[in-house]
């Protein structure tokens, strides 16, 4: 059943021998006429020949109307379609080079990296890596069944062999990266048996993103989707608000910063329209004084930066008693603004403040807000360094995780959740020198996805905080 061709294992010779058993059971060997191994290679060439224009119809094609070309003009015939696709190849490049990426150059590249780097190497760093599995003697190997390229991945489809688990490659994602010369190695899962490993080719985020452009007024303001950088595969990287909390964590450095001020410029237009509403907490006093007059409210100190919180949880009340039986879900209006609380390392009212009676109301504010707030329009973003339980308690009430540079590998599952390092999302990894980067869930997708948020510099800020920013002010956000 192993070997069979419908369940994904191929079979190979083993290299190392099993164990010994104590008693073992062996088939007898029975000498195969050689007439039946010639028979059963020609009926393999035979079958990859009938179902080489199924599986590659171009390459087929192409050839075809090479010899065909031969077999009419003789050597004139290749020369003439040789340079007619030469031009023609030139000219659709010339004139839509992405639809020729797309459709040439991409796949080109994946027949030869399909070829030269995975199928040539697939067995040894398998076996090696130890993904190879053994029955009655034999191994078994996981199939490759097609090799595709993006503009900055490979990925690699595979049928598992019938008894294992994804989690066998989730946990040997170090050793696949490393045996195909690849920066890092991701595992989604399609279905039973059927998985994709990804393997970045470049890193796209390896330059800052400057600030994104302001969207040209609050109806391109998209609180469900506000632009705040750019995606590994070089989509922009959008995070919801609306309907949701956000907790950043990230060593000191690690650009908690460029994540909080991306989201504030993504909502400037409708900030200024009096449809959102910023509440800031600073306790640093480093980090949200420089836009102060972006904010509805704004608190550096202790005592203050807990009454804030609690104004905010007495506003929030009120309106949850207004819309109590009357109004479903909240949406954005200058009665009923959509009023974001951003907390500058939250840490130092939960856990550092030398007040107790200041962290408990601090928390207190927060549970309220955070576990209340979603459905009346209240949404807090909080940052923090040190993600550990007993400096926020409060990290489940926050359904969206941002995880920047972290200090431990066992921190970035307290971030992102149990299985998210396993599938790749080493936060602890990210490079110093590339601040702003960061591994995140998106909506729809259980696989972590590495992102780094545009840079929005003091003079940004500046601009913003002045209302003077026409200049940067883009059109559809
Ligand atoms: N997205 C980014 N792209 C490029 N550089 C960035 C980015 N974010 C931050 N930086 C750089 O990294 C420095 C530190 O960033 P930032 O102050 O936002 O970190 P932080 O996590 O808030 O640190 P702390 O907790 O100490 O305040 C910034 O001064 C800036 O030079």
């Amino acid at each position: 059943m192993l070997g069979g061709k419908g369940n994904g294992a191929s079979q190979v010779q083993h290299t190392a021998p099993v164990p010994a058993h104590a008693v073992r059971f062996t088939t007898p060997v029975v000498e195969t006429p050689a007439a039946f191994i010639l028979g059963r290679w020609a009926w393999r060439l035979l079958a990859f020949l009938v179902a080489l224009p199924v599986r590659y119809p171009l390459s087929v094609a192409s050839v075809a109307v090479l010899v065909g070309s031969w077999w009419v003009l003789d050597w004139i015939g290749p020369g003439v379609v040789s340079t007619v696709t030469v031009v023609g190849g030139l000219a659709w490049r010339h004139w839509h080079p992405a639809s020729f990426r797309r459709w040439v150059g991409l796949r080109s590249l994946a027949l030869v990296r399909g070829v030269w780097v995975y199928r040539r190497h697939w067995q040894p760093v398998l076996v090696v890596s130890g993904l190879a599995e053994s029955y009655l003697e034999r191994q078994y190997l996981p199939r490759i069944r097609s090799v595709t390229c993006s503009e900055w991945a490979d990925r690699v489809r595979v049928k598992l062999v019938p008894g294992t688990a994804p989690s066998d490659f989730e946990e040997r994602t170090p050793q696949l990266a490393h045996g195909f010369a690849a920066p890092a190695c991701r595992v989604e899962v399609l279905g039973p048996l059927d998985v994709v490993l990804e393997f970045p080719r470049r890193d796209m985020l390896a330059d800052p993103i400057p600030a994104l452009p302001v969207p040209a007024s609050a109806d391109y303001v998209d609180l469900g989707a506000l632009p705040m950088g750019r995606c590994e595969d070089g989509r922009t990287w959008t995070m919801r608000l609306h309907g949701t909390h956000v907790l950043v964590a990230g060593v000191t450095g690690a650009g908690k910063g460029s994540v909080i001020w991306s989201a504030v410029r993504a909502m400037l237009p409708a900030i200024e329209a009096g449809l959102v509403r910023v509440r800031a907490v600073d306790p640093k006093r480093m980090e949200l004084s420089y836009g102060r007059a972006l904010f509805h409210r704004y608190a550096d100190e202790g005592v203050a930066c807990v009454e804030l919180l609690e104004e905010a949880v007495a506003d929030m009340q009120a309106r949850a008693e207004r819309y109590a039986g009357l109004v479903r879900s909240h949406v954005p209006s200058l009665e009923d603004p959509f009023e974001v609380v951003v907390l500058d390392e939250v840490a130092f009212l939960t856990a550092y403040h030398p007040d107790r009676d200041v962290r408990r109301r601090a928390e207190n504010a927060m549970a309220t807000l955070t576990s209340q707030g979603r459905s009346v329009g209240f949404a807090v973003v909080a940052a923090l360094q040190d993600p550990r339980k007993e400096v926020l308690n409060l990290r489940n009430l926050f359904p969206d995780k941002v995880a920047l540079r972290l200090d431990e590998a066992s921190q970035v599952d307290m971030v992102l959740g149990p299985d998210a390092r396993g599938r790749g999302a080493d936060a602890h990894l990210i490079d110093p020198a590339a601040p702003g980067t960061a591994f995140v869930r998106l909506e729809g997708s259980k696989i972590p996805t590495r992102v780094r948020a545009a840079y929005v510099s003091d003079a940004d800020i500046d601009t913003m905080a002045g209302g003077t920013d026409e200049a940067s002010r883009g059109g559809e956000g």
